[in-house]
């Protein structure tokens, strides 16, 4: 059942090679809370006592996440492990209880990995099992890793019918760098075409997971789930070796939210000493002082206990209001007794970039601090200031792909009300410039551009890269050609290929970010029928022949219009983007000439007639040379106006439209 130390030894090797990302191992912390509460004061749900928290040693303390791809049964497994501890009442209708957000119930996906805490007795011992649910899709990869530092084991979920995916190998490795127990479990064997024996072949190809080792349950029914407890507390280390109860008191903040009544709710690891309710806290960063006015412990709704004692996880709020304070990594200590930080989180690196503005400039201020509020859960989202003459003050935020943009903005409007337009987005370039003192915008001789309007002069650039990712495809084989066929029209490069059973293949391709950004996966699922899966990993910039692709109207570039495009791919977008255009713009009373140019040179040309005014209305009948004066009358005119308009200023709402997604 403990695949960690042997994993470590037979596969370190080609492991390392392989490995998803660079996760930052926080130094030590554990994420461990007490549970059951209060009938009293508990949510409704919850059913028996809270225990008391100082009588749980380290030892009898377990920090485990469920991993798995999008839709293998996380949160329903961890429905029936709250309802087994008891920490929520067994009942048809939990469903998914930890995806709290709105969000998260309409789509049916978790975005925001959640904790909740439970007591279960094993061998005649209380243990406090503390348990993450995490999200499945590859954008919301960071909530996962930010997840596995508090852990020391994790539950690998896959589901019995569709096997091993794409986001499951990228999890394993996750898992095995992080150097975390693996506890594989096959999920869904209810199914009537659940093939446990096949996906313990997959697993023991692809991880060399031994299938003697894997548990098979089903979350749905409820089968199965004490071997899973027990195999967490026999297989998971406690967190005995990273905490220490005697020192003076150090929190690590690992994540926040917004309370409108309470200010800034913190979620903390207890790593040394014990919290309690009106101590006098420091943060490391802001070197703030801060009165505690409320702890408690999340199982699954927050419960105010008053204490937290070393190991365990819980909230604090301490009247902060500025959410700027509450930095996620940040290390509090008591009054005057300051002490070493803990390693923070690693940066993480937006892929995506977007304009957002609010639908009306009178609503600025407003959608200023719901950014900022929402920033506050997800600290994944870049935040820089930026102008548009079309669509006024905004700000250009960055995202770790397309899902989190979506999500983020649907929370935005949901959460906090905010009516948002958000433009075309696309991904960072690095340009290497020469003069780049003289140019404006640039320090440095290498940039990196999150926005097309601040690409360089042709005649300034030097040359240009984008960035790279490893994708990983699992299809089955029937639809192989048709994959290889979209990889290949997104300039893929293919870098390996195997059979990962009978039926299904493994593919690694080498693509460029931009390329898959909008609508690759779309495209892979339609193409494979919805079986295909796809995970990527960055591999940095890498030297690419880019150009800015303008789009002009009447001879003038629309700024916001602008792309960045490969150079081989040029002509095609421009012509998309001109047919596009074409079927927006409203006509007017004077012809368009829609272009796409690259430099001076255009590329694809689209007009839209103008709208004509039958200056022949009031003209009965009559000789033909009268009509024929006044259609040359009318012809002059607008050739004056073709020139007024020279500069056609295009209707707020058009852009709306245009870049609406
Ligand atoms: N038949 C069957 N269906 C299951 C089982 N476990 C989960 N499901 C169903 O699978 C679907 C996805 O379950 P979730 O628990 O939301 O999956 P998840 O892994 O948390 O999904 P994400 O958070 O989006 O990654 C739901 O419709 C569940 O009812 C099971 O054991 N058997």
């Amino acid at each position: 059942m403990f695949l960690l130390p042997r994993l470590l030894t037979r596969i370190h090797n080609k492991v390392l090679r392989s490995v998803r990302g660079k996760v930052s191992p926080v130094a030590c912390w554990v994420h461990v809370t007490a549970n059951r509460f209060c009938q009293s004061h508990g949510p409704k749900d919850s059913t028996s006592d809270v225990p008391d928290l100082s009588t749980f040693p380290l030892e009898r303390i377990r920090n485990f996440s469920i991993i798995a791809h999008v839709d293998h049964g996380k949160s329903t497994l961890a429905d029936r492990i709250l309802e087994i501890t008891g920490a929520i009442k067994a009942d048809t209708k939990n469903k998914q209880v930890l995806d709290k957000l709105q969000v998260e119930r309409e789509r049916g996906i978790t975005v925001k990995a959640q904790t909740a805490s439970v007591t279960y007795k094993y061998g005649g011992k209380e243990y406090l099992l503390n348990l993450i649910d995490t999200p499945g899709h590859v954008d919301f990869t960071y909530e996962v890793s930010r997840s596995l530092s508090a852990c020391q084991g994790v539950i690998l979920l896959v589901d019995a019918n569709g096997g091993v995916q794409a986001q499951t190998v990228a999890n394993f490795y996750l898992a095995f760098t992080n150097e975390l127990a693996i506890i594989p479990v096959l999920n869904k064997i209810d199914l009537k075409n659940a093939d446990p024996e096949a996906v313990k072949e997959q697993l023991f190809n692809l991880f060399e997971i031994s299938p003697d080792d894997v548990l098979q349950i089903s979350a749905k029914l409820g089968v199965g789930i004490t071997n899973v407890l027990e195999a967490v507390i026999e297989g998971v280390p406690s967190p005995a070796e990273k905490c220490r109860v005697d020192a003076p008191l150090r929190l690590f903040l690992f994540d926040s939210w917004f309370d409108k009544y309470k200010g800034v709710v913190c979620l903390v690891l207890v790593v040394d000493g014990c919290l309690k309710k009106g101590a006098q806290i420091v943060s490391s960063h802001t070197g703030k002082l801060y009165e505690v006015k409320d702890v408690g412990i999340l199982a699954p709704h927050e419960f105010p206990t008053d204490y937290l004692y070393t190991g365990q996880v819980g909230y604090f709020t301490a009247n902060i209001r500025n959410t700027k304070e509450a930095l996620v990594g940040d290390t509090f200590y008591l009054k005057g007794e300051e002490c070493e930080s803990l390693p923070g989180f690693k940066e993480t690196k937006p892929l995506v970039f977007a304009g957002v503005y609010p639908m009306d400039q009178s609503e600025h201020g407003q959608l200023k601090a719901a950014i900022e509020r929402l920033c506050l859960n997800d600290r994944s989202v870049s935040v820089k200031l930026e102008t548009s003459s079309a669509l006024g003050q905004g700000w250009r935020l960055g995202f770790l792909g397309l899902l989190h943009m979506d999500v983020f903005n649907q929370r935005l409007e949901q959460e906090h009300g905010a009516q948002v337009i958000v433009t075309t987005p696309s991904v960072p370039y690095k340009v290497r410039v020469q003069g780049a003192k003289s140019i404006q915008h640039y320090m440095g001789e290498e940039v990196i551009i999150n926005n097309p309007v601040l690409w360089p002069e042709p005649q300034n650039i030097v040359e240009t890269s984008e960035p790279f990712v490893r994708g990983t495809i699992i299809t089955p084989v029937t639809y192989l050609g048709d994959i290889i066929g979209l990889c290949q029209s997104r300039r893929g490069i293919q870098q390996s290929i195997r059979n990962i059973d009978n039926n299904r293949i493994i593919m690694h391709y080498k693509l460029p970010l931009n390329e898959i950004v909008v609508d690759f996966y779309d495209i892979l699922k339609s193409l494979s029928s919805g079986y295909a899966t796809f995970d990527y990993e960055e591999l940095g910039f890498e030297l690419s022949y880019l150009v800015k692709l303008d789009i002009l109207l009447n001879g003038y570039a629309i700024p916001e219009l602008s792309t960045i495009v490969h150079s081989t791919k040029a002509r095609t977008e421009g012509k998309r983007v001109v047919e596009k255009l074409k079927d927006t713009l409203p006509r007017q009373m004077f012809k368009i000439a829609v272009q796409a140019a690259v430099g001076g040179t255009i590329l694809a040309r689209g007009d839209i007639k103008a709208l004509r005014k039958d200056v022949l209305a009031k003209c009965y009948g009559g000789d033909i040379t009268r009509k024929m004066k006044l259609l040359r009358r009318q012809a002059e005119g607008k050739k004056k106006q073709m020139k007024m308009y020279g500069n056609i200023e295009v209707p707020r709402e058009t852009f709306i439209n245009l870049l609406k997604r």
